[in-house]
C-alpha cells in the first residue's frame, strides 16, 4: 500500500472532480493518509513559517521558556525537549503550541463569581496565545497568524470536498468544527546514543539506535490534520501504520501537505474513516527536523449521542459500500482512544484529558482537582 496524492486543482473541473472524489473517498475510508498537492497556500505564507524555524528554535532556553506551556491552562505556549511523553516513552522534541486567538471565557466567567453556573472544565482549553517578544525572528506573530488563518480556510474547503466524498450533504460535517483550531511549530533532533542511556529514555524506545520523535498515536486534538513537513525533503522521519500493521515511510514531497484524520473523526464517521496511527521515528545522525501539523478544530460539547442519526443515516456499517470497514492493525486498535473507546462521551473532556497525560506538569498546576482522575483511569 501506498499513500495516494489528492491533486486538489482537480476540483475545480468538472471533468476530473468525479475521479478525485472517488480517489479520495478511497484515501479516507482506506488508507487514512493522503498528501493534498496543489492546496492553493500561497508561497510566502508557507516560506515564511520554514524559514523562521530554525531562527526559533536556536533562541536560548531561558528566552524559549519566557513563554512556557505551563504558564498557560490553555496548554498553549512552549514546552521543552524530552518534556512530552507519547505511549509511555519520551518523546525527542520541543514545540511551541498556538491556536486562533480567543478570550479565557471560562477564567472570565468563574472569577467574575455570578449565579449563572460555570463553563464545564474543557472550555478552559480555550483562551489567548502566549506570544513571545523577541527580535531574532523578526514578524513572528503575524508569520504565524497568517499561516494560521490560511490553514482555516483550506480546512474548511478540504472538508466540503470530504463531505462529497463520502456522499454526505452539503455542510453536513461542519457543524462538527469548533472554535479553536491549534498549530504546532515542532523541532526534532535525534538524541545521541550517551543522552538515550540517561535516566528519562524508557528502555522501551522503539529500537536502540533510532530515537522517538513521537510515538505512535493517533491525533486526539482535532479533527483533521494537515502536516507541514519543513526541512529539507532528505530528512525522513514520519510513518504511518497501515491497515496490515506495517510502517511506511511518508517522506517530504516538496508543495505538499500530509492529511490525516484525527479520533474525532473515526467516532463522527462511525469507524469508516480511521485516525491513522502514526509516529516519528528518528534516523540516528546529527541533524534537525522541523514541522508544522495543524489540527483543525472539534465542537467541544459533542457528544457521541449527537451523531446516532448520523450513523444510522450514512455510516451503518452493516450496510454494503464500506468495503474495509473495522479492518484496522492490531497495534493501531490498542492506540489509547477515550473518545473512540467511550469513556469519555463528551469530546472536549476527552480531549482535556489527553492534554493532561500529555503534559503533566501543566495538569498539576492548573488542573489539580481532576488530576488523578485523568492519570489513573486506565
Ligand atoms: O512531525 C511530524 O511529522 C508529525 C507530528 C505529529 O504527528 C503530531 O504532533 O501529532
Ligand atoms: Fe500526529
Amino acid at each position: 500500500m501506498s499513500i495516494p496524492t489528492i491533486d486538489f486543482h482537480k476540483a475545480d473541473d468538472a471533468t476530473t472532480r468525479p475521479q478525485l472524489l472517488q480517489d479520495l473517498r478511497h484515501a479516507l475510508s482506506e488508507v487514512g493518509f493522503l498528501y493534498l498537492s496543489n492546496h492553493g497556500i500561497g508561497e510566502s505564507i508557507v516560506q515564511d513559517l520554514v524559514d523562521a524555524l530554525p531562527r526559533l528554535f536556536a533562541l536560548p532556553d531561558p528566552v524559549k521558556e519566557s513563554v512556557a506551556l505551563v504558564n498557560s491552562p490553555h496548554f498553549l505556549g512552549y514546552s521543552k525537549f524530552g518534556s512530552e511523553i507519547t505511549a509511555r516513552v519520551r518523546d525527542q522534541r520541543e514545540q511551541f503550541e498556538f491556536a486562533n486567538e480567543l478570550p479565557d471565557r471560562y477564567g472570565f466567567v468563574v472569577s467574575a463569581g455570578t449565579d449563572s453556573p460555570s463553563p464545564p472544565l474543557y472550555t478552559r482549553l480555550q483562551g489567548p496565545n502566549q506570544w513571545p517578544n523577541f527580535s531574532e525572528v523578526p514578524r513572528f506573530r503575524e508569520i504565524v497568524e497568517s499561516y494560521v488563518a490560511a490553514m482555516q480556510d483550506l480546512a474548511m474547503r478540504f472538508l466540503e470536498l470530504v463531505t462529497e466524498a463520502l456522499d454526505l450533504p452539503p455542510h453536513s460535517l461542519e457543524r462538527f468544527t469548533g472554535p479553536q483550531d491549534r498549530i504546532k511549530l515542532v523541532h526534532y533532533r535525534p538524541s545521541s546514543p550517551s543522552s538515550s542511556a540517561d535516566a528519562t529514555a524508557q528502555p522501551s524506545s522503539p529500537s536502540s539506535s533510532s530515537s522517538q520523535g513521537v510515538g505512535p498515536h493517533k491525533d486526539s486534538s482535532g479533527w483533521m490534520t494537515f502536516l507541514l513537513q519543513a526541512s529539507d525533503p532528505s530528512i525522513r522521519g514520519l510513518q504511518v501504520l497501515s491497515k496490515d500493521g506495517e510502517w511506511l515511510d511518508a517522506p517530504p514531497v516538496p508543495g505538499t501537505l500530509v492529511i490525516n484524520m484525527g479520533q474525532a473523526f473515526e467516532v463522527v464517521t462511525n469507524g469508516v474513516c480511521k485516525a491513522t496511527t502514526h509516529r516519528v521515528l528518528l534516523p540516528p545522525g546529527e541533524y534537525d527536523r522541523y514541522s508544522v501539523p495543524f489540527f483543525q478544530g472539534v465542537r467541544p460539547d459533542l457528544t457521541k449521542s449527537d451523531l446516532k442519526a448520523l450513523w444510522d443515516r450514512h455510516f451503518d456499517t452493516s450496510a454494503k459500500g464500506w468495503k474495509m470497514v473495522g479492518r484496522e492493525s492490531d497495534e493501531g486498535r490498542n492506540i489509547d482512544g477515550p473518545f473512540l473507546r467511550g469513556r469519555y462521551d463528551t469530546w472536549g473532556e476527552a480531549q482535556l484529558r489527553t492534554k493532561i497525560r500529555s503534559h503533566r506538569d501543566v495538569g498539576l498546576r492548573w488542573y489539580k482537582d481532576v488530576f488523578d482522575k485523568y492519570i489513573s483511569d486506565d
